[in-house]
């Protein structure tokens, strides 16, 4: 009995436990799973300050315009405040924190100054005046202690930004998992190494990497196995530092030459299970665990058909990436319209590269096949068909990127 998506997600995420917890410098944080909500420690903005490069005023001497005023100085952000006397301005510039019982910035541009850099004027004549401040109130996107991020969170840039921007240093996050790559077959050819008549490039090795650095792994290693369950088990045991994950490509169906397929049968350090997944593609998968260096390491074994391995990555390795970053299920649905088309096959989940048009989901423009790599980059996601989608349909769609 084949298992489902679902059953095989679970599967492949009970084979690992999550990372331990250390706090990291926020440089060292993108793509780490935040363990713990925090709170801001600096409001944001940070203090009252201007919108503008301008002239700091009191709104009780705008009544009448326009109206000259003497300047009293200057305050350039970063610099301390000014306290201009009643009916004196002060220029001011974008950030600068706004002088004591100033309530007001006057844009540049509404006053007789000269833009840009110069000496401060002794008077500034205000031309305009249209009711608004130019003011960014201290705490008015975060307040002091305020929950910033939240546990679980898969930190990005702007996560990160923000948790810089409200004072903090250091977060509490689950290291990085380390995972090791072994793509297999002997018709695979290193890149830049001259093509055999009956080689291809080994392009399994840079996706899997790839797509593991986007989900916030470390890629140990990107190594290659031949067709020799030797050349397996070496690669294997060779893996050094040990990883927290292994991802194998190819050599799991039923060829007379599928290398993983062997190996689980026969390696002593192999304890692998090999099964289909109702999907398509990437129904042959392999689970289990490789003894490395005296450790029961968690091993994941994706076909080779390179569209095969991207489903594969979106939906099992990212499975176990979360389960090590103790995150819950990292992936991103939209629910799109079917612009075509899309039929189903009884018992069997497709998962169609898809390129969106706003939410309308188009077929891949390089048609569909588990061989086609050198087009799949143009897709944006995964429809999943369960049934047969009419054109109008509304179906679900696994974001890819
Ligand atoms: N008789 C059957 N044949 C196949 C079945 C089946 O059920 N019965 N399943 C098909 C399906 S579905 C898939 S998926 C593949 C999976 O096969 P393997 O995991 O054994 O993969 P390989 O045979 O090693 O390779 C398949 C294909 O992918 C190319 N490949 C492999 N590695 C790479 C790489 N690193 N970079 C680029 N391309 C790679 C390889 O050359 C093959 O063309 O089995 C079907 N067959
Ligand atoms: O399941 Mo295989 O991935 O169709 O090519």
């Amino acid at each position: 009995m084949m298992g489902t998506v679902d059953e095989h997600r679970e599967k492949v995420r009970g084979l690992v436990t999550p990372l331990p917890v250390a706090s990291e410098a926020l440089l060292g944080c993108h793509g780490l799973c935040l363990d713990q909500d925090v709170t801001a420690t600096v409001p944001v903005p940070a203090f009252d300050c201007s919108a503008m490069d301008g002239f700091a005023v009191r709104r009780t001497d705008l009544a009448e315009m326009p109206c000259t005023l003497p300047v009293d100085g200057e305050v350039p952000a970063g610099a301390a405040p000014l306290s201009p006397a009643p009916g004196h301005a002060v220029r001011i510039m974008t950030g600068a924190r706004l002088p004591d019982g100033c309530d007001v910035v006057i844009p540049v541009e509404h006053t007789d100054a000269r833009p840009g850099a110069g000496p401060v004027p002794p008077q500034v004549t205000i031309t305009r005046f249209d009711g608004r401040g130019h003011i960014r109130t201290a705490g008015e996107d975060v307040r002091i202690g305020d929950t910033v991020l939240k546990a679980g969170t898969r930190l990005s840039a702007t996560h990160l930004a923000a948790a810089a921007a409200t004072g903090l240093v250091r977060l509490p996050v689950r290291r990085r998992p380390l995972v090791a790559v072994v793509t297999t077959g002997d018709e695979l050819s290193a890149p830049g190494v001259q093509l055999g008549s009956a080689q291809i490039p080994d392009s399994n090795s840079v996706l899997v990497a790839g797509l593991l650095q986007e989900l916030g792994a470390e890629v140990s290693g990107v190594h290659h196995a031949g067709d020799e369950t030797a050349s397996l088990d070496a690669q294997l045991a060779a893996l050094s530092p040990t990883p927290d994950l292994v991802v194998t490509t190819g050599g799991v169906s039923v060829g007379s030459h599928d290398v993983v397929q062997a190996w689980a049968a026969t390696s002593p350090s192999a304890h692998v299970e090999l099964g289909h997944v109702a999907m398509q593609p990437g129904r042959p998968q392999g689970w289990g665990h490789v003894d490395i260096a005296g450790k029961r390491v968690p091993i994941i074994c994706l076909p080779g058909n390179p569209v095969a391995v991207h489903v594969g990555l979106h939906l099992f390795v990212r499975a176990a990436l979360d389960e090590l970053a103790g995150a819950p299920d990292s992936r991103r649905f939209l629910c799109c319209v079917a612009g075509t088309e899309f039929p189903a096959r009884a018992g069997i989940t497709r998962m169609v590269d898809v390129v969106l048009d706003g939410t309308i989901a188009l077929p891949a423009p390089g048609g569909h096949g588990s061989h086609r790599i050198g087009t799949l980059h143009q897709c944006d996601g995964l429809a999943i068909i369960t049934a047969p989608v009419a054109r109008g349909d509304q179906i679900q769609v696994l974001l890819t990127r």
